[in-house]
């Protein structure tokens, strides 16, 4: 068993059981095939299948350009390898490496829409790969050779191109090749040193190692101030048996060691092996070194160790707990984006360039009008814990796949180049905007200023870890509302890594100093509805909800979770004595939203108001804009009912009717129409089929229901049949400060993003 499942510290013990967890349930592996269209009948079965998938096959026969019209192969890249080097696992094989694989499958769909076969290949032989691979030519619009060895590697990349009508690409060659030239040149520029004079030490003569090398070179590097070692040592002229690509490095010296070449290096260059680069060689760089640091998932150097002893130092790892992560992952999804929508024939220099410009350049600029949310909060800005741009900025796919398109175009390899750029970027902004990507600034938001939250369910396990995740990723200052030794009894039971002294704040409600503060403020609050001096302190005691809104109301927290135990009312009867309504809003409300693969559906009112009145329904609408406004959406708003444009002149249609026509009236700027079907709300043809002036310009995304009965419907039964949804909520809209009451079926999951959601919003409100 590799070193990696050995003496593994309490956080990665942790991690390892969240990530076997992860990848095992609720179902098995990370990705499915799912059919694209309908198949309920047999008018459909004989359009799918014999005897009418006949004329589009004959179609193609005839003119094979139509399979990107008929078949899914213009958006499916075959992620491929033979396991032979698969991270900086090593030669782990092609089914222990299918985790990889599919793990890019997912970062391919989520991040750029593209579509992915995994494809693992039991066969070593260089020869017989590209034999196997090249018949897949009909299957795939794209190929992704990934963790495949060098050299072999090199030849099976060049023959591939060479025979191949679809774009073929290494991923750890050239995709860590562009993210590393585009970290490596701002480095530079931060440090002051110019390209032509550094010194650049390598460890690594493999796949990735080479291809940076290159492009590093193209770049401006010397040749004769490149020094590479491999496992063996330090390549030089006097090494026998070297292969030609390794051959190429070969230097006249007397260095044998890695510490040898990395004395005095401007730039060390890790694509090897776990902890190479060790502290005692660090110290003997040249100023302001420069450590790329990209062995996965274990960097030649931890980033606080080499801080430690060389506090000058610029870092980058490959993994995603630690500022400035140099990936691939960067790349692509994106370069395939670009390639895939242009017909790209191949990936051509020219188009790898491009994609380095544009990931260093969105690093130096300012944060997205793109998405502009509100949300967005403090933002990171270039330096040297932000080298490059965070996997998760939406920009990415907005910048890299238009510039590839373009690239494509010029080099001659585009079989359809892209002639409406502009509505080709409005194409991507749609991506972006129907993904679950909207959560990202969210997070960022909350990971920039992490507030105080309390949670009044402190002893919940399912709250307990939780708030793990939020402490290690930094989004909140826990505040814990329960039994000191009930929790941490909870958190030993759980496996969790929680500190108790130092990771959260508690607050005893059997025992806390401030007890007397507390049921004194919620005595005057409440004093002329009937509560007396000792009703006050039994409510203070028995009530952790009323405990986390007296410590917003007195500035001991600035949000506040609770709900997961409990009804509903009774949390909001006690958030809204405490806390009040914001100056702004008429009332509370509140939202849930579903974050589906295709679009984001959010539904109000679900818990609060039970049968609104147009009035009512106008101001629940308007608070459902401003929030999904703050996610950085665009707002188009549905009044839902059983009537469709006026086919029923029933009282709750007639309702909706009005409640749509007084928010038109008030809000001209916002798309708004109804009253409507929900599939009308949804499907343009069912719109167009009513109406030829509908004034939403795209399908609804904020479904306004007639009464709580139908919101709260309507949201589960979504919930339920779209499977993988994520969801979000109930957000509580209109409070005076971010208070958020979940549900008893809240899961971790749904707790960290209402976590994020609820620090986010203190610094909206701000
Ligand atoms: N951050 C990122 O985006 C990426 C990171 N990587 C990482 O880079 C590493 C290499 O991947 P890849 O190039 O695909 O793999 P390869 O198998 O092609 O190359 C591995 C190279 O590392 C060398 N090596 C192994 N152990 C040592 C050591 N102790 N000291 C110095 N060199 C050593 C090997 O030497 P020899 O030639 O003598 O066998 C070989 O040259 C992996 O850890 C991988 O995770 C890869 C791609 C992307
Ligand atoms: C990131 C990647 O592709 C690797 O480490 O192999
Ligand atoms: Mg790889």
């Amino acid at each position: 068993m590799n070193d990696y499942t050995k003496n593994l510290s309490e956080a990665e013990q942790s991690l390892r059981t969240a990530a076997l967890e992860y990848h095992a349930s609720p179902v098995k592996g990370k990705i499915s095939v799912k059919p694209t269209k309908p198949l309920s009948n047999q008018r459909d079965l004989s359009l799918a299948y014999s005897p009418g998938v006949a004329y589009p096959c004959l179609d193609i026969q005839a003119n094979p350009a139509l399979a990107a019209d008929y078949t899914s192969r213009g958006n499916l890249v075959g992620v491929i390898t033979n396991g032979t080097a698969v991270l900086g696992l090593g030669d782990i094989g092609p089914l222990a490496g299918k985790p990889v694989m599919e793990g890019k499958a997912c970062l391919f769909k989520k991040f750029a829409g593209v579509d992915v076969f995994d494809i693992e290949l039991a066969e070593r032989d260089p020869d017989k790969l590209i034999e196997i691979i090249a018949a897949l030519e009909p299957t795939l619009g794209g190929i992704n050779l990934e963790d495949i060895k060098a050299p072999e590697c090199f030849y099976i990349e060049r023959e591939l191109s060479k025979r191949m009508n679809i774009p073929v690409f290494h991923d750890d060659q050239h995709g860590t090749a562009i993210i590393s030239s585009a970290a490596l040149i701002n480095a530079l520029e931060l440090v002051g040193k110019r390209i032509e004079d550094v010194k650049v030490a390598v460890s690594g003569a493999g796949a990735a190692a080479l291809a940076c090398i290159n492009v590093m070179e193209g770049l401006g590097v010397r040749h004769e101030n490149v020094f590479v070692a491999d496992s063996k040592g330090v390549i030089h002229s006097g090494r026998e048996n070297l292969d030609a690509t390794k051959a190429r490095f070969a230097r006249d010296t007397d260095a044998r060691t890695l510490a040898d070449i990395v004395k005095g290096a401007d730039v060390f260059l890790g694509c090897s092996a776990p902890g190479v680069l060790t502290a005692e060689m660090l110290k003997t760089m040249a100023d302001k070194p420069i450590v790329l640091a990209l062995a996965n998932p274990e960097p030649e150097i931890r980033p606080e160790l080499a801080k430690a002893v060389r506090p000058d130092v610029i870092i980058a790892t490959g993994r995603s707990d630690y500022p400035n992560q140099v990936n691939n992952v960067l790349c692509f999804p994106y370069i395939f984006r670009g390639a895939l929508d242009c017909g790209a024939t191949k990936i051509t220099d020219e188009m790898k360039l491009a994609c380095v410009r544009e990931i260093a350049a969105l690093a130096k600029a300012e944060t997205s009008d793109e998405v502009a949310a509100a949300y967005a909060g403090k933002e990171l800005s270039f330096g040297p814990e932000y080298l490059i741009p965070t996997p998760f900025d939406v920009r990415l796919i907005l910048r890299i796949a238009p510039a590839v398109a373009e690239a494509a175009a010029r080099s001659g390899v585009a079989t359809r180049p892209i002639e409406d750029l502009q509505a080709y970027r409005d194409s991507l902004q749609r991506f972006v905007y129907q993904t679950g990507m909207f959560m990202r600034p969210v997070f960022k938001a909350a990971k920039a200023t992490p507030r105080r939250l309390a949670y009044a369910e402190g002893e919940d396990e399912r709250v307990l870890r939780a708030v793990q995740v939020v402490l290690d990723d930094g989004l909140a200052k826990p505040i814990l509302i329960g039994r000191p030794a009930v929790i941490a009894e909870r958190i030993k039971r759980a496996g969790l890594r929680i500190d108790l002294d130092r990771d959260v704040e508690l607050v005893n409600p059997e025992d806390d100093p401030r007890f007397r503060q507390y049921w004194e403020a919620y005595h005057k609050l409440m004093g002329r509805n009937g509560v007396t001096p000792e009703a006050a302190k039994t409510a203070v005691r028995r009530s952790n909800t009323i405990i986390a809104a007296l410590m917003i109301h007195l500035g001991d927290a600035d949000a506040m979770l609770c709900g997961m135990i409990g009804r509903f009312d009774n949390h909001l009867r006690r958030i809204r004595d405490i806390l009040g309504v914001r100056d702004d809003s008429e009332g509370l409300a509140t939202i849930n939203a579903l974050l589906l693969d295709d679009r984001n559906i959010f539904v109000a009112d679900t818990y609060i108001h039970e049968d609104p009145d147009p009035e009512g329904l106008v101001s629940i609408a308007q608070m459902a804009v401003r929030e999904v406004q703050r996610f950085g959406l665009p707002p188009k708003v549905a009044f839902l009912s059983h009537s469709n444009f006026g086919s029923s002149t029933r009282p709750s249609a007639l309702k909706m009717r009005r409640a749509a026509e007084l928010f038109k009236q008030r809000f001209p700027d916002i798309e708004c129409d109804g009253e409507m079907h929900g599939d009308a709300a949804l499907n343009a043809q069912v719109r167009s089929r009513n109406l030829l002036d509908c004034s939403l310009s795209s399908d609804a995304n904020i479904l306004i229901c007639p009464n709580l009965d139908s919101a709260n419907i309507l949201f589960n039964v979504l919930k339920e049949v779209s499977g993988h949804g994520t969801t979000i909520g109930p957000i509580l809209m209109g409070a005076a400060a971010p208070a958020h009451i979940l549900t008893p079926s809240a899961t971790v999951r749904r707790i960290v993003n209402m976590s994020a959601l609820a620090v986010a919003n203190v610094t909206a409100q701000d």
